[in-house]
């Protein structure tokens, strides 16, 4: 598992820490990791010239340390000091003593023009809204020197806990990050500015206390997924009920069953008007018209894709809603089920959104959920209740309890932006909530196998072709 800590905690983690070692000893291990990750961007030091953008904080000191040792090394550093009275004291005299030197915003144009590499120190945990315009011009000027830019801790002017980003930001090849990943290091909109992630261990590790966020690897996911053993049957694997499609959208049914084949349930029931379709493609479907509850004992539901908005649909949302077993309410489902409907439920009820859907069920403009998912997402989850996978770019899941970490999915590619690919990713989360495991775990391990297949899948792929890769995705 990957972790991500709040500013908070990182400043709780530090403090303990720090009562417990010599002054600037943490100063000091960021400034090796990052003079360390420099030198690797660099290729060559001797010879090499770098600025480091330094602000008022701890950050600044940070870059300044480490242009300090890049210098010592032969590199030509200069230091551009954005509120020269406030530079970090300490950090500034050992670059000078090293034979860097600094100068103001005014004079920095000449280096910044022939900068090899240069040192985003501006702002770190401590930064609160977006680059001031200052800033803002000389990194302007940086990406047009083509510079290669490392981003100290994260980079200056996104939030460090949100993944917000509120005007101008630093946009980074490679962010090198001390103690805890950040979550705003790991949400869009800033985790697109983060460039490579890079984390420095200083020693923070029993200190920090429970993470915010959190990112699935692939050896969580293998532990998670379902494996038949020598006792197992179709029914005691699980049996997913997918009620999807329509007259209208009889492709819906096709690729909720198609992502739901490939989950691990040990059958697929279909319920709708989508049968023919669906048998056609995947014979090995129970199919079924009328009424859910008609249709057989199942271990979880998928409910919404493509199912329009008649009278029928909207029963059968109600009825899937008012049974026993987990449920997962996708797309069209997300219209037709009542809040009170979920909240009077006593088994896990999962919600898949895209930001779109989120923004209708919040009554916040998409715009505003798409720059805070973080915020919408957890909101959801708690309105409702539920388990919540806000999809899109950095795709989350928010568990019913706010003390649970977020997860958010590592896996995944722009090319998922393509019809249909929801309806793959809802049947397999379905697939797995049949195969009983916990809602959370269920959600976030369906979008990271949908999120490799499609990166395992040649562009430009189809959302078919995202299902029929799932297999390759499966950890063995
Ligand atoms: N506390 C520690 O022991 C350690 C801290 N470390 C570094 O210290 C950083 C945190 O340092 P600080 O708490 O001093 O805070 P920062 O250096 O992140 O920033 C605080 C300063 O920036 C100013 N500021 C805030 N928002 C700004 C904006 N948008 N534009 C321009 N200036 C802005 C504030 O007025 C303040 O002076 C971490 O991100 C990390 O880089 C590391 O050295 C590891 C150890
Ligand atoms: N920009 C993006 N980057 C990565 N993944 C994306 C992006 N946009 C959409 N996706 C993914 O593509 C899938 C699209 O699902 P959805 O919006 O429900 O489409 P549909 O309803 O057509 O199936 C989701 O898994 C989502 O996370
Ligand atoms: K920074």
């Amino acid at each position: 598992m990957r972790y991500a800590h709040t500013v908070q905690a990182v400043r709780d983690a530090e403090d303990a820490l720090m009562a417990r070692l010599p002054e600037g000893v943490l100063m000091q291990r960021a400034a090796a990791g990052l003079a360390a990750v420099g030198a690797e961007v660099l290729g060559r030091v001797y010879g090499s010239r770098v600025v480091v953008l330094a602000g008022s904080g701890s950050n600044g000191g940070d870059a300044l340390y480490a242009g300090a040792r890049l210098a010592r090394r032969g590199a030509a550093v200069t230091a551009v000091l954005l509120s020269p009275e406030r530079a970090h004291t300490a950090g500034l005299a050992a670059l000078r003593a090293a034979g860097g030197r600094a100068v103001g915003t005014e004079d920095a144009a000449a280096p910044i023009a022939r900068a090899h590499l240069v040192y985003d120190g501006i702002v770190g945990i401590g930064g609160k809204g977006g680059l001031r315009p200052q800033a803002a011009d000389l990194m302007r000027a940086v990406y047009d020197a083509r510079a290669a830019v490392v981003a100290v801790d994260l980079p200056s002017g996104v939030d460090a806990d949100t993944g917000e980003v509120a005007g101008d930001a630093v946009r980074a090849d490679v962010t090198v990050t001390f103690g805890t990943y950040k979550p705003g290091l790991l949400i869009d909109p800033a985790a697109g500015l983060a460039g490579a992630l890079r984390l420095i261990d200083i020693g923070l590790g029993d200190d920090l206390g429970v993470p915010a966020v959190e990112a699935l690897q692939n050896a969580d996911v293998a532990a998670m997924l379902p494996r038949p053993g020598g006792e197992s049957d179709k029914y005691r694997r699980g049996v997913v009920g997918i009620v999807a499609g329509s007259d209208r959208y009889p492709g819906a049914a096709v690729l909720a069953v198609s992502g739901a084949i490939r989950g691990g349930a040990g059958a697929v029931r279909y319920v709708g008007g989508g049968g023919a379709a669906v048998l056609a493609r995947h014979p090995e479907t129970l199919v079924s018209t009328g009424s859910p509850h008609a249709a057989g004992r199942v271990q979880a539901w998928v409910v919404g894709p493509g199912l329009g908005d008649s009278a029928a649909a909207r029963t059968a949302v109600e009825e899937v809603l008012a049974s026993d077993v987990p449920v997962l309410v996708d797309a069209d489902g997300l219209r037709l089920m009542s809040r009170d409907a979920v909240l009077a439920r006593n088994a896990a009820t999962v919600l898949t959104p895209h930001a779109g859907e989120a923004a209708a069920l919040l009554g916040r403009p998409r715009e505003a959920v798409e720059a805070s998912r973080l915020d919408a997402v957890r909101a959801l989850a708690g309105a409702y209740g539920a388990t919540v996978l806000l999809k899109g770019s950095t795709t989350l899941v928010a568990s019913p309890s706010a003390l649970e970490p977020v997860r958010v999915n590592p896996t995944g590619t722009a090319w998922l932006a393509t019809a249909g690919s929801g309806d793959v990713l809802s049947g397999l989360a379905g697939s797995l909530l049949a195969a009983a495991l916990p809602a959370a775990d269920a959600a976030s391990a369906a979008a990271y196998l949908h999120g490799l297949a499609a990166r395992l899948t040649p562009p430009p792929l189809t959302a078919l072709d995202v299902a029929t890769t799932l297999p390759s995705a499966w950890p063995l």
